[in-house]
């Protein structure tokens, strides 16, 4: 073989580094910069974060990241046009876009990046916890091009969906999944004891980062309308959203407040819920906000426990999940711990960063080593 074919062969054989593009520098993309720092410094390989994108700018990562993630968060507000990142270099195959925002927009890019071969990981829900037509093409996309990491999505990375993914792919059936699936309720009602208006404890809730960043989509049910969704969809039940029946806590007024005037608004939740706060303690129950599917449908809201339930027994963010499947049907299989928190979240998102770079090495495609 002469030297020229065998430096074909040799620059052929060379896989371009995986780049990272972050979207989304908030609460969540803020901590996960943070730990990503922290585990490229311990020296764990991680591809490159190439971009940093809010709805605002984008600029490029760089050794410097908290820097990089500093530019980006002081960035001036633009009012209209395309989103920053799709007008700078789009992604190539190989590449991972960490979805750290709330924004359909990003959601809708999901199937096509995944189409183009571009992995995608996410702690924005609605990809594949919203519409069922975006579910099912990001589904499809997935079969043929990029991973998608999911974990952030469901219990802020408890091993849930990796649990039931688990079962299915053992033949199990699902046949029903009731539980906790709300970090900020479950912190909220379980510090709620009327000494203090429940509106105060929904901001401490958004000020320690466990809500959407509308605290409505949590107090409404949507949040774990979304989760429940996608448990469901990962179950292999095509369930469209508007068939979970779904109780909001959310009064009209809350409901119809503009953005800047939601935080005043909260206050028209405290009567509301110190009555039913204080009905539950005299009958001696506790209460939780619970979703649940099963073959009868699916319902989302507020429920008076008897103290000893069981979905009653977690701690602060804790989510706690029952899931029944034919080798779990005379009890569940449970699944609790933290389902809210920046920090948990990010690092959700870190380790599926980890799992398709790992996977990446392993199959010899593009991996990236900082
Ligand atoms: N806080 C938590 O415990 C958990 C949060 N999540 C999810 O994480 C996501 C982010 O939440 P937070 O960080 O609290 O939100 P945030 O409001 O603090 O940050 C959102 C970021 O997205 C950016 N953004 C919005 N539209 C964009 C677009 N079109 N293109 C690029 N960037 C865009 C914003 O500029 C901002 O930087 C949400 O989808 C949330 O549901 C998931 C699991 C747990
Ligand atoms: N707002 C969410 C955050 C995690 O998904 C919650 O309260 O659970």
């Amino acid at each position: 073989m002469s030297t020229v074919v065998q430096l074909r062969q040799g620059r052929r054989a060379q896989p371009r580094p995986a780049r990272l593009a972050l979207l989304g520098t908030g609460t969540v993309g803020s901590a996960f910069v943070e730990r990503y720092t922290r585990l490229a410094a311990q020296g764990v390989p991680l591809p490159e974060v190439a971009w940093l994108c809010n709805s605002r700018t984008q600029v490029l990562g760089g050794d410097d990241l908290p820097a990089a993630l500093a530019q980006a968060r002081a960035a001036a507000h633009r009012r209209a046009g395309f989103p920053p990142w799709a007008e700078g270099e789009s992604p190539k195959p190989g590449d991972i876009i960490v979805d750290a925002t709330a924004s359909e927009t990003v959601a809708d890019w999901h199937p096509e990046w995944l189409t183009r071969g571009v992995h995608v990981v996410t702690a924005n829900k609605l990809g594949t916890g919203g519409d069922l037509g975006r579910a099912q093409a990001i589904g499809d996309a997935r079969a043929i091009g990029g991973r998608y990491g999911d974990s952030a999505t469901v219990g802020a990375g408890l091993p849930l969906l990796r649990s039931l993914r688990a079962l299915i792919d053992g033949g199990d059936r699902i046949h029903a999944i009731e539980g906790v699936l709300s970090g900020s309720l479950a912190w909220l009602f379980s510090h709620h004891d009327c000494s203090r208006p429940f509106s105060a404890l929904v901001r401490a809730a958004s000020a320690a980062g466990y809500t959407e960043p509308d605290p409505r989509v949590d107090l409404s049910g949507e949040d774990v309308r979304r989760k429940l969704l996608i448990l469901a969809r990962a179950a292999g039940i095509a369930l469209p959203a508007h068939e979970v029946v779904v109780e909001s806590l959310v009064p009209e007024v809350l409901a119809r407040a503009a953005d800047a005037d939601v935080d005043q608004a909260l206050t028209a939740l405290d009567g509301p819920l110190d009555a039913r706060r204080v009905k539950a303690a005299a009958n001696g129950e506790r209460l939780c906000f619970v979703g649940r599917f099963d073959a009868d449908g699916a319902r989302v809201g507020l429920r008076a426990l008897p103290i000893g339930h069981p979905l009653c027994a977690g701690n602060g963010t804790d989510n706690r999940v029952a899931i029944h499947s034919d080798r779990y049907s005379a009890q569940p299989l449970v699944i609790q711990g933290p389902g809210a928190g920046a920090e948990v979240t990010a690092a959700a998102l870190l380790d599926d960063v980890l799992a398709i770079a790992h996977a990446q090495a392993d199959s010899g495609e593009r991996v990236g080593i900082l």
